[in-house]
């Protein structure tokens, strides 16, 4: 009896949601401005129609198939007030508008990541397909805009996959593989390149269509962290649509719920992490040696910071949904072989519309989850999320490459419970507050600044600083810091060209 109750109250709100899209789509049939807001809704609602009736009679589908049902009631107003045209300033009122759909995308795409995993991907591999231009008869993509149709499939697109910079094809694309595929990928997992606290990453090489990806394979602990499900969600659904110079791309996932086997699949960085350059660890052959120009030049070891912080301006700021990293480390910059750095592991990451929805303070998480060091202690007191959290973690990598030491040191002094763990800040911060940032520079030979490197370094310092702050609200914008380093960057070049001459 109560099975059938359940199944009856699931069917009803199937109904509801399935209502509320029709009456979104006729309403955005006659909507008077932000007409291409409500195109792209209602292509990113065909494919959740289409999902529906998919959809188990389960109890575990019931909650967030209420929560989507209030989100779509919101969107329903919205495009009901796009019906009208507004008597006072139009373009203030379309630019407004546009933030409420962004906000309303972002929360669809949040309550469809409450589904339970297993239909999560099923939308997921829907959208996947949408995305991907019509293969014609011989297998090679057809140009996008040709296909009928195209137009509403390119929308989506922008709206809900493809956030922006994209500097690979749409073949590039994340897909859902195989175990065997894995399997055979990395010839059974034969060899590690590293692992963490949520799995153990492998080396591989993935074939498809005809082309030969080296590839870097994690495999999450099944009972690793607590609610691994959960993160693995949350981690594709920030990943898949993620597109930038400077963020290490997903390639493809793997899903086996009954075995509790979940699977990241992304691109291979075969000069590892900014941390083993700068601690000259030698992980797979390639910490730090001669050749490592981040080991041995400042100009390497800017541009590796600044294209890390342009990851982070692009996650902050630019993401069509933008996302908190949480565990910015040196350990998650990772290197390709042109000596490229890439923002990596978003295991923890937080989409940020929904810690706006929080009064704009941020949304308090249960715990303040990051690595000892690096963590911001503001939210580790107040458990607040907010993009300062990842610059002041970036304000820490900072710190490492200007000393080359390590985030954190074991104290001389022990404490009752054996070595006490000091974080690099309070050791090397004061220093460089008190302007001896020469007293705690990497000394290597090849790293002896000269002037004007000198004071491009101040510069990178004292954005470090700034990034260090204790509060949140006094931190830089990633923008600000970007900014910074680039023209510290600008100064070093020049003055490595002169010495050249
Ligand atoms: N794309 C990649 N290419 C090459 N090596 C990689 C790649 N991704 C990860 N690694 C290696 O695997 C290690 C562990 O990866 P990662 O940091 O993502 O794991 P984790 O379990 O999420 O770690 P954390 O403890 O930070 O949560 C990295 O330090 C790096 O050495």
């Amino acid at each position: 009896m109560e099975v059938v109750g359940q199944a009856a109250a699931v069917a009803q709100l199937v109904g509801n949601v399935d209502g509320l899209i029709f009456k979104i789509k006729r309403a955005a049939d006659t909507a008077k401005q932000n007409t291409r807001e409500c195109e792209n809704l209602v292509v990113y609602l065909s494919t959740i129609e289409e999902v529906l009736p998919t959809l188990p009679e389960d109890p575990e589908v019931a909650r967030p198939l209420a929560r989507l049902g209030s989100t779509l009631q919101e969107a329903h107003d919205l495009v009901v007030a796009c019906q009208k045209r507004g008597s006072f300033s139009k373009i203030f009122r379309a630019n407004s508008l546009a933030d409420r759909f962004r906000e309303v995308n972002a929360r669809i795409t949040c309550d469809l990541s409450l589904f339970p995993l297993v239909i999560y991907t099923a939308i997921a591999r829907r959208l996947d397909r949408m995305v991907l231009p019509a293969q014609n008869d011989s297998g090679a993509m057809a140009p996008a805009g040709k296909s009928s149709g195209t137009v509403a499939v390119e929308t989506q697109t922008q709206m809900v996959l493809v956030s922006h910079v994209s500097s690979g094809s749409d073949d590039d694309n994340p897909r859902r593989l195989t175990r065997p595929e894995i399997a055979a990928s990395t010839s059974n997992l034969a060899v590690v390149l590293g692992g963490g606290r949520s799995g153990t990453v492998y080396k591989g090489s993935l074939h498809h269509g005809g082309r030969v990806r080296e590839v870097a394979v994690k495999v999450l602990k099944k009972h690793g962290r607590q609610g691994m499900e959960v993160s693995f969600v949350a981690e594709l659904e920030i990943l898949f649509p993620l597109r930038h110079d400077h963020i290490a791309r997903l390639v493809g996932w793997c899903e086996e719920a009954e075995e509790e086997r979940r699977v990241f699949v992304y691109e291979h960085m075969s000069n590892g992490t900014l941390r083993d350059h700068l601690l000259g660890l030698g992980v797979h052959g390639h910490g730090g040696g001669a050749g490592s120009p981040v080991a041995s030049s400042w100009s390497g070891r800017v541009e590796v910071l600044l294209g890390a912080a342009r990851a982070l301006e692009h996650l902050h700021r630019r993401a069509t949904l933008p996302v908190i990293h949480r565990n910015v480390s040196s350990s998650n910059i990772l290197l390709d072989a042109r000596w490229r750095s890439y923002l990596s592991d978003f295991g923890q990451a937080l989409l940020q519309a929904a810690c706006e929805e929080h009064g704009g303070q941020g949304q308090l998480v249960p715990e303040a989850i990051g690595t000892f060091g690096y963590l911001d202690p503001e939210y580790y007191s107040t458990r607040r999320v907010s993009p300062a959290i990842d610059v002041y973690s970036f304000g820490v990598v900072t710190l490492e490459v200007l000393t080359g030491r390590p985030h954190v040191n074991s104290s001389s002094s022990k404490g009752q419970l054996g070595e006490v763990p000091v974080a690099m800040v309070s050791s090397v911060l004061p220093v460089i507050q008190n302007g001896k940032l020469r007293d705690v520079l990497d000394g290597r030979p090849s790293l002896v600044p000269t002037p004007a490197q000198l004071k491009a370094l101040e510069l990178v310092a004292n954005t470090a600083m700034l990034c260090l702050w204790p509060q949140g609200k006094d931190r830089p914008a990633i923008s600000n810091v970007v900014a910074n380093l680039e023209k510290a960057l600008g100064i070093i070049r020049s003055d490595e060209t002169n010495l050249l001459l």
